[in-house]
């Protein structure tokens, strides 16, 4: 019989080859068809997040075994020699013959036709040694200082050049490590609802004991080990939040005061927005706009988990939103290329194109545009996004406070920052996620003049 955690990863994973589907939505999707223990689970997770996360030193280890070339390969072969190879080298500790074993018995029920040449692929593999560093420095040899990062790290070679351009090549190559570490879980504690002290006991009470008061944020508790956080009392409750807690550093840069008018121009799921109303007390107005009515249903729910209602979620382009009157503050949390969240969401890599960002530094700027415009005077417009690329940052923020001709000024956030942060705003703050193992966040405040 097949591991039902090899299964489930599986059919995670081909979704993600044949339809271009989410891996966490895939997997999500895979999990829900079958009831696997938590051990399976885990394992799961790990072979299909692992698996995307390291295709293309996957792929490169491969080709020396598929003479007519990788692509020539049915999705579904393909998917089981890659997810095979990825626990070979990269799970050591799995018992290598059950990895074939069960890679063979897929290939029979997926595509009988491929089951002995699964077998030989990966026989000579695991004949040739799965040490995948060892491997890889004869690999390396041929190729530049670009090409072995990407190849050691596991990213597209355009994301590498752009990030080695940003940071030099050492610091890029600590950011690309840790974006291939599995993130920490950090919740953000209901002020509205709940204490630190308070939430820490009743997950203690629980046995779940293994957590740290967050480095950055007040209300921030980071968990440590495979937690299904939403499965808790707790969470349904409205006690917690998930939410990385590099991103609660940000909704605190608007300054939220109880009784404002605070618009959210990009807000689905709400992790933002809700901030803002716990910090807010849950009195005045918040405005919470996405575009996908699915996504704005999803701000709607978070705060009816959390018991908040001084929120309106709203289906709408934030560039279309009227400030009549003008808002206290704004948030553009504007959609991005993600390059600092691929530990959590690793099919970036795969997703992303270089044309996509030229795309979206238009959007941003228009959002943000639009933002400065509708603040009433001396109010504060707060600018973020989940990448490391400066031409998404601080060049959007550069740009828009150039074309509004005074109408605005850069305002420094250093005070509002944790010490440790401080000396490290320039344009804004640019949070790389190997500097406090949190994601990677760009951060910055205009105000209206
Ligand atoms: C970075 S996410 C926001 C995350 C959110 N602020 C939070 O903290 O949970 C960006 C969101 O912007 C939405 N979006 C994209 N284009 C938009 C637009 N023109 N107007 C409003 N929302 C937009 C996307 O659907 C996505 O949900």
């Amino acid at each position: 019989m097949i591991s039902p955690a090899r299964w489930t990863a599986y059919h995670t994973l081909v979704r993600v080859a044949k339809d271009q589907a989410y891996v966490n939505l895939a997997l999500q999707h895979a999990l829900a068809k079958r009831e696997l223990s938590d051990r399976d689970k885990a394992l799961a997770t790990e072979i299909a997040y692992g698996t995307v996360r390291r295709q293309l030193t996957i792929d490169q280890l491969l080709a020396p075994y598929v003479r007519r070339g990788l692509r020539s390969m049915e999705s579904e072969t393909l998917t089981i020699l890659r997810m095979s190879v990825y626990q070979l080298s990269w799970l050591s500790k799995l018992p290598a013959y059950a990895v074939t074993s069960d890679a063979v018995e897929l290939a029979k029920r997926v595509n009988p036709r491929s089951a002995s040449f699964v077998n030989a692929v990966l026989r000579s593999y695991l004949r040739d040694g799965t040490d995948w560093e060892k491997r890889l420095d004869s690999l390396r040899e041929d190729f530049d200082d670009i090409a072995q990062l990407s190849l050691l790290h596991s990213y597209p070679r355009w994301m590498v050049t752009r990030l080695v351009a940003t940071y030099g090549r050492e610091r890029a190559d600590a950011i690309l490590a840790a974006g291939n570490r599995p993130g920490v879980t950090s919740v953000r504690v209901n002020a509205l609802r709940a204490s630190v002290e308070s939430v820490t006991s009743a997950l203690a009470a629980q046995g779940i004991v293994d957590i740290e008061r967050g480095s950055l944020y007040d209300g921030a508790l980071r968990i440590m080990g495979a937690i299904d956080v939403e499965r808790l009392d707790l969470y349904r409750d409205g006690l917690l939040t998930v939410q990385d807690e590099g991103a609660m550093l940000i909704a605190p840069l608007l300054r939220p005061e109880p009784g404002m008018r605070i618009l959210d121009m990009c807000a689905a799921p709400g992790g933002k927005t809700t901030q803002i109303a716990e910090l807010m007390r849950d009195t005045g107005v918040i405005d919470a706009y996405d575009v996908y009515m699915a996504k704005v249903q999803t701000i709607a729910d978070a705060c009816s988990r959390l018991h908040i209602a001084s929120v309106r979620a709203r289906l709408g382009d934030g560039r279309d939103v009227l400030g009549d009157p003008p808002y206290d503050a704004v948030l553009v949390d504007a959609p991005c290329s993600g390059l600092g969240v691929m530990r959590r969401r690793p099919d970036i890599r795969q997703r992303r194109t270089e044309a996509d960002v030229a795309a979206l530094t238009a959007l941003q700027a228009d959002l943000l545009r639009h933002a400065c415009r509708i603040v009433k005077p001396g109010g504060y417009v707060v600018y973020a996004t989940c990448t490391l690329l400066p031409e998404e940052n601080e060049q959007v923020v550069l740009r828009v406070i150039d074309e509004l001709e005074g109408a605005v000024s850069l305002d420094d956030i250093a005070g509002d920052l944790p010490a440790s942060l401080a000396d490290r705003v320039t344009v804004g703050l640019t949070l790389t996620p190997e500097m406090f193992a949190t994601d990677g966040f760009y951060m910055a405040r205009l105000r209206r003049n």
